[in-house]
């Protein structure tokens, strides 16, 4: 699948998450999959918390970002206004996640209702968030 991303010709992008020049980001790479923005990532020893486990603090960052990607392939400009994120398992080191966020609800024409989730190799998911962006004049 094209990755849209790659159109984005932006040399002063230096954003922790998709930024691929930020040399601690996690260079994430995006596609939209009909309704579903989608990315992979691995997790590694720099990103932990607790010995093998990902950092619960990066979780969140992973899929404010995959959330964010969402709404930016779709043209709209944004800031995280709330985040609530539900750990339901560890996110294991050198694992292949499969991170998704999709838009729930629109509420006002500026206020939109997010939702993502983590998906570990047998299936299950690990963590799901929820968040409000609103949208800005950024751009
Ligand atoms: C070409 C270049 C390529 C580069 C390619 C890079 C790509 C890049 C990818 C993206 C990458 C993103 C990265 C991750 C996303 C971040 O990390 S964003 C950073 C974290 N977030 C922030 O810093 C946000 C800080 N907060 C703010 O800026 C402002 O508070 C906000 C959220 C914009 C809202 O401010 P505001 O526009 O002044 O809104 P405000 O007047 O307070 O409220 C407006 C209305 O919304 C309501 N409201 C406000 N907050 C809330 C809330 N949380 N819940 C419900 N209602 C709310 C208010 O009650 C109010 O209602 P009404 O009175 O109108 O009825």
């Amino acid at each position: 699948m094209e990755l849209l991303q790659d159109r984005i010709k932006d040399n002063n992008n230096m954003c922790f998450g998709c930024s691929q020049a930020n040399p601690i980001g996690l260079k994430l790479k995006f596609t939209l999959d009909g309704e579903i923005c989608r990315t992979e990532f691995e997790a590694k020893e720099e990103h932990q918390g607790w010995n093998g486990y990902m950092h619960g603090g990066l979780i969140a960052a992973l899929l404010d970002e995959t959330m964010a990607w969402w709404l930016w392939f779709n043209d709209i400009s944004i800031m995280t206004a709330e985040m609530t994120t539900r750990y339901s398992y560890g996110v294991p080191i050198n694992t292949r996640l499969v991170v998704e966020s999709w838009c729930e609800e629109v509420k006002r024409g500026r206020l939109y209702l997010m939702a993502g989730r983590i998906i570990l190799p047998d299936g299950k998911v690990a963590v799901r968030a929820n968040a409000k962006f609103m949208k800005t004049e950024l751009k």
